[in-house]
Formats: C-alpha cells, sequence, structure tokens
C-alpha cells in the first residue's frame, strides 16, 4: 500500500525519489486534483487530463530543468505546473495576478517555452539543442506536441530543419488523442490512425526493448536492426524521413510503457519522435464522452458536470456571427466558411451542418485558410474566414500578398477582437486594426454592437474586394439583432448625439462606455463604424464646429483608429487637439475582460477622467 501524497511533491526532484508503484498513485491524485481545481476556476481541462502520465513520465526519466521541456499550445500544461511547484497557484489560474493558463518563462524556471500559439514547440526546442549542442551542454530538449498542433505547417518546417541538424539532442512527443478542439481534420489524420492501427508493430517493438533494455550494447544492435526490420514489418514513418527514430504509437496512460520507453530514448539521444496514445478527458468519464464541450470549460460542479444556464444569456458576437452566416450562405451560395480548427470557437457548428460543402475545418493552418480563401474568391466565390483576431497574424503575409494585392473578395470576421480575457497576452486581440489598415484595398469596420455587427457583415461580405469586420469576446450590450441582409455604405459613420466642443469618434464596442460620457460632457458621439475608409466628409464638418476630439478603441493606440484620424487632420492641415484612447503599448496579462478594461481606463469612468484631464479647461462652462 504506498502512501505517498500529491503535496509531498515540490519539484520533479521528489518525483525520481519514488518507485514507479508510487508513480501510479500520483497519476490517480493528479489527475483528481486537476478536476477539483480546474472546476473551480474555469480554464482547460480535457486536454489535461489526458497528459497526467505522460507528464509525469518526462519529469521523472528527465533531469528538469535542466533537460527541455517545450509544451505546444500549453493548454495542456497544468500537470506539468502542479509537479513544479506551482500546485497552489492553480487556485489562481488565469485570474488577475493569478497563474497563466500557459506556460510562461517569467513564471518558472522549468517553463522552457511561452507557448499559446500551437506548433511553435519543435523549432523553439531545435533551437535550444542546437544551443546546448554548441555550448557542449549535454542536454535532453523534448517537445510536447497535439495530433492538431502537428496539422500546422510550422511543425514540419521544423521537422524539416532538425532533419539536417546533426548532433542534437531533440525528442518529439506526439500526444496523438485524435482531437483537436473539435474533432479533428485533414490527411496528417488519417495518417496517424493508420500508424495506430499498425500498432501490433509498436507492441512487438516494445516486448523487444523490454527485453533489450538491461544490455545497452545489444540495444544499439537491436536498433540497427530494427531499421532493417522496420523497413520489412512496415514502411518508414513520415517522420522517420525527416530523420527521426519513430518509436510508438504507444499507451500515452501506461506508466511501465512509457518509463522504460523514455529511458530507452534518453539513452540512445540523437533525433527521436515518440507517438504516444492519449485519450483526451481521460479519467472523467464525462470529459471522455465529450472532450470538445470539456476542452475549455467555466466553472462547474464535476459531481454533475457542465449544466446549461436556466437563465437565457445574452447572445454572444460568437453567436450572431453563426446566425449571419447562415442566412447569408441561405442567399448567396457563394458563401464559404473557412475556420482555421476552431469550429465551436468561432461559431461555425450549425454552418456545418446546413453547408457542409461549402464548409472548410483546415486545421491549425491560418496560413493555409487565407490563401485557400483567395484561390476560392479567384473563381467568383465569396469566401468568409472566420479567425480570432490573434490568430489572424499568422496569416497575416497571405492576407496582404495573396488577398489584399490581388484585391480579392475575401471576408475576415475577426473574433476575439481586443481583450480576451483569461487567456491574457497571447491571445489578445490588439493589433488587427493596426495591422490591417495599412493593407491597401483592405476594409476595416469596427461594429459597435451586436446589430451594428450584423449590419457591418452584411456590408462587408457585399463589397467586392478585402475586408474585415471585429468584435469582441462575449456578449455585447444586448442590443436587439434585426435578421436582414440590407447592407450600409462602406466608410460612412453615424452621429448618435450633437453635442458641442468635443466629438467623441469611437470605433467599435466601447460605443455604450462612450455615450455615457457623451452625455456627462456634453459632448458629440460618432459611431465611426469604419477605420478604412474613414468618414472624412463628417470628420471635416465636425472639425469646423468642434475645438477637441477623443478616438476611442479597444484596440492599441499605437498605429490605430485614433492614429488614422491624427493622420487625416494632419493631412487636412486640421489643427485640433486629438486625445487617443486604447490599449497601451505593453502586453495586457490575463484576467476579467472587464475588470482589465477598467484597469485600462477603458470603462466610462475612465474615458471621462481622461478627458477631463485633458480638456477640463475647454469643458468648462463659458
Ligand atoms: C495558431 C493557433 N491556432 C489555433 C489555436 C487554438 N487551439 C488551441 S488548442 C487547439 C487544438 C490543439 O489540438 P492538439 O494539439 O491535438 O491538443 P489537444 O487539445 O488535443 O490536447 C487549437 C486549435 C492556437 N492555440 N494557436
Ligand atoms: C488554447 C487555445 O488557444 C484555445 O483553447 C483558446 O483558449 C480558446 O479561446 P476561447 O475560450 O476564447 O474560445
Ligand atoms: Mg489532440
Amino acid at each position: 500500500m504506498t502512501t505517498v501524497t500529491l503535496d509531498q511533491i515540490q519539484s520533479p526532484a521528489d518525483l525520481r525519489s519514488m518507485g514507479r508503484r508510487e508513480l501510479k498513485e500520483i497519476a490517480t491524485q493528479l489527475r483528481e486534483f486537476v478536476l477539483q481545481s480546474v472546476s473551480r476556476t474555469g480554464g482547460h481541462l480535457s486536454s489535461n487530463l489526458g497528459t497526467v502520465e505522460l507528464t509525469i513520465a518526462l519529469h521523472y526519466v528527465f533531469n528538469t530543468p535542466d533537460d527541455r521541456i517545450v509544451w505546444d499550445v500549453g493548454h495542456q500544461s497544468y500537470p506539468h505546473k502542479i509537479l513544479t511547484g506551482r500546485r497552489e497557484q492553480m487556485a489562481t489560474l488565469r485570474q488577475m495576478g493569478g497563474m497563466s493558463g500557459f506556460p510562461k518563462r517569467s513564471e518558472s524556471e522549468y517553463d522552457a517555452f511561452g507557448t499559446a500559439h500551437s506548433s511553435t514547440s519543435i523549432s523553439a526546442a531545435l533551437g535550444m539543442a542546437v544551443a546546448s549542442r554548441n555550448l557542449g551542454l549535454s542536454r535532453q530538449h523534448i517537445a510536447v506536441i497535439g495530433d492538431g498542433a502537428m496539422t500546422a505547417g510550422m511543425a514540419f518546417e521544423a521537422l524539416n530543419n532538425a532533419g539536417v541538424t546533426p548532433n542534437v539532442n531533440l525528442l518529439v512527443v506526439l500526444n496523438d488523442n485524435d482531437m483537436s478542439i473539435s474533432p479533428p481534420v485533414g490527411a496528417l489524420n488519417r495518417y496517424l490512425a493508420r500508424l495506430l492501427s499498425g500498432s501490433f508493430y509498436a507492441a512487438a517493438k516494445n516486448v523487444g526493448r523490454a527485453v533489450l533494455q538491461h544490455v545497452p550494447p545489444v540495444l544499439e544492435l537491436a536498433r540497427r536492426f530494427e531499421g532493417h526490420a522496420k523497413g520489412m514489418v512496415t514502411p518508414a514513418t513520415l517522420f522517420e524521413e525527416f530523420g527521426f527514430n519513430y518509436v510508438g504509437p504507444i499507451d500515452g496512460h501506461d506508466l511501465d510503457s512509457l518509463v522504460p520507453t523514455l529511458q530507452n530514448l534518453q539513452a540512445l539521444g540523437g533525433l527521436q519522435f515518440l507517438h504516444v496514445v492519449t485519450r483526451k478527458g481521460q479519467g472523467y468519464k464525462l470529459a471522455e464522452a465529450d472532450p470538445v464541450l470539456y476542452h475549455g470549460p467555466g466553472k462547474f460542479d464535476p459531481s454533475i458536470g457542465i449544466q446549461k444556464s436556466k437563465t437565457p444569456s445574452k447572445q454572444t458576437f460568437t453567436q450572431v456571427f453563426g446566425h449571419w452566416l447562415c442566412d447569408m450562405a441561405a442567399a448567396d451560395e457563394r458563401l464559404y466558411g473557412i475556420t482555421p480548427a476552431m469550429r465551436e470557437g468561432s461559431g461555425l457548428v450549425q454552418f456545418e451542418q446546413r453547408f457542409p460543402l461549402r464548409y472548410f475545418d483546415v486545421g491549425i493552418a491560418e496560413q493555409h485558410a487565407v490563401t485557400f480563401a483567395a484561390g476560392l474568391a479567384c473563381e467568383g466565390q465569396k469566401p468568409v474566414v472566420a479567425i480570432y483576431s490573434t490568430f489572424l497574424q499568422r496569416g497575416y503575409d497571405q492576407l496582404i500578398h495573396d488577398v489584399a494585392l490581388q484585391n480579392l473578395d475575401v471576408t475576415f470576421a475577426l473574433d476575439r477582437a481586443g481583450i480576451v480575457g483569461a487567456d491574457g497576452a497571447t491571445h489578445a486581440g490588439s493589433y488587427d486594426i493596426a495591422f490591417l489598415r495599412c493593407v491597401p484595398n483592405m476594409v476595416v469596420a469596427t461594429p459597435s454592437d451586436e446589430n451594428e455587427a450584423r449590419l457591418l457583415l452584411n456590408s462587408c461580405f457585399l463589397h467586392p474586394g478585402p475586408a474585415s469586420v471585429r468584435y469582441p469576446r462575449g456578449a455585447g450590450c444586448g442590443a436587439q439583432v434585426v435578421a436582414g441582409l440590407e447592407a450600409v455604405e462602406i466608410g460612412k459613420a453615424v452621429t448618435r448625439r450633437a453635442g458641442r466642443v468635443v466629438a467623441i469618434l469611437c470605433f467599435g464596442t466601447l460605443l455604450a462606455e462612450c455615450a455615457a460620457v457623451a452625455e456627462q460632457l456634453d459632448a458629440s458621439l460618432i459611431d465611426m463604424r469604419f477605420v478604412k475608409p474613414l468618414d472624412e466628409a463628417l470628420l471635416l464638418s465636425l472639425a469646423e464646429s468642434h475645438q477637441a476630439f477623443v478616438t476611442v478603441e479597444e484596440a492599441m493606440v499605437m498605429g490605430g483608429a485614433g492614429s488614422a484620424v491624427l493622420e487625416f487632420f494632419g493631412a487636412h492641415d486640421i489643427v485640433a487637439p486629438v486625445l487617443q484612447l486604447g490599449l497601451p503599448d505593453r502586453f495586457v496579462d490575463h484576467g476579467e475582460q472587464s475588470v482589465l478594461l477598467r484597469g485600462l481606463g477603458l470603462d466610462a469612468a475612465g474615458i471621462e477622467q481622461s478627458i477631463l484631464a485633458r480638456f477640463a479647461a475647454l469643458l468648462a462652462p463659458a
């Protein structure tokens, strides 16, 4: 009967002092701790339940933190964080001032690389491996990458480069749970399934290894034989073609397989590729049954699972988009819906069901998603790329080079624009206004509420060229959405309030905050609707009747909508003070969206305070 307990483990060194049997007890306690903790705080769950044994085995076999582990995406790194001295911090997960939901170098020496955007782990681990080699350090460098993350081109760029990088210790562990966030897509998934079906081979191999493992010299001979045998037993795997020694698939929940196999691979060194098979949600029946629902849940009672809320909650912008996409697709058969592996998050579940031939989940492949859309547009179709603002950063060159430069009719529906909250700086949709408005031919729309989102989606979709519509994570002010498909004039703003002295130019969903301030200060309030093109006629007219301007956007001030107004004023010799309010020149960490916005002075009180601080004299009663 083992008496070890999770709280005995302050660091992996404590783990390494344990026996194999005790590790299994730790795994049981670690899995329960993850479930209970995440159910109290919210966060990523099913991925973490699936990596409990793998995490234990990696820290047991390898000399972390000297040996480096890079967790791809990093949403599955809670067991890693708990075993590396952050068990107590789990209670602060993704909260303001609390622990990040992803590995973060500034958080721990065990977090070798900051991740969150997918498919970076092999590149980073290879870089570390080359540095160790050239510094004469004998270290191991491990990239733990999921089957979903493996669908990104960047992962293959790294494998390709590794294959011609001599004398480095790089172990790639493919955590294959046959799931991305939603069911996996693509030919790679089918390929991995074929490898699994060849699991006889792996089992046979492992038996051989288990016998040989205590006689290392023979192991080398066996390896040479195995190389020969492999060619006979199975075709070399894709990964061997990249120069890796492929081992697997093995059971990623079986410590008796994981530990000796990892020890063998540690002894071999060089380019190693271990294919482990796990179950997303392992050990919690409700998550095993629905790993998608339990991918990133909010707080819930694990004894009964996630319950649908009884009170009808406000429509989210994602839902407004999803309904719009279906309505427009029904009206226009040229509409295609494309998502890079975020079917649920971007609101395309219903669209897939209703328009399966025009629905494309291209995997974690944002670059491909954009240029695939460009190809469709070349043939007269009207693709809509539904993509988080932060993930569009991956397809920026394709947007410029393949879409805008050719003036192709592609609509970008940018969800999670602005502050995203719990996911923090890695997922912030802060930059899209700045990096899109400088692209020729691009229309950049910033709807102020849910109804405006639908109106501007209509308008940008019907516009015969590249256009983007941005909207935030979650619900808006609760505006009633009119279900029509009519469009508004591109580049035309709406005056929401006629006031005096100061004109507040709002770009996006902070309009509700601005409305309260405009009322308080008797200022004019303009819903600008578009950053590009600006409503130049209105700006010229306002310059005649107002003495000062305030621009408000939930985006970087630097290069944002306010900068566009400043540039316009400069080009027209309009001399008027412009106060630019928006996101500062720093990364904004995780926390509650509303609390973060308040802290940034982007709630009504903060906006009013900034305006009074700058224009008090102007606003003082005559
Ligand atoms: C560049 C990028 N695109 C999309 C995402 C969103 N995302 C987070 S996890 C995930 C699925 C990852 O699947 P996999 O690697 O198999 O990990 P699993 O969740 O199965 O453990 C996706 C698409 C991301 N983090 N980065
Ligand atoms: C890890 C990852 O990138 C996704 O799971 C992301 O956290 C989803 O974000 P939302 O919760 O805003 O859909
Ligand atoms: Mg997966």
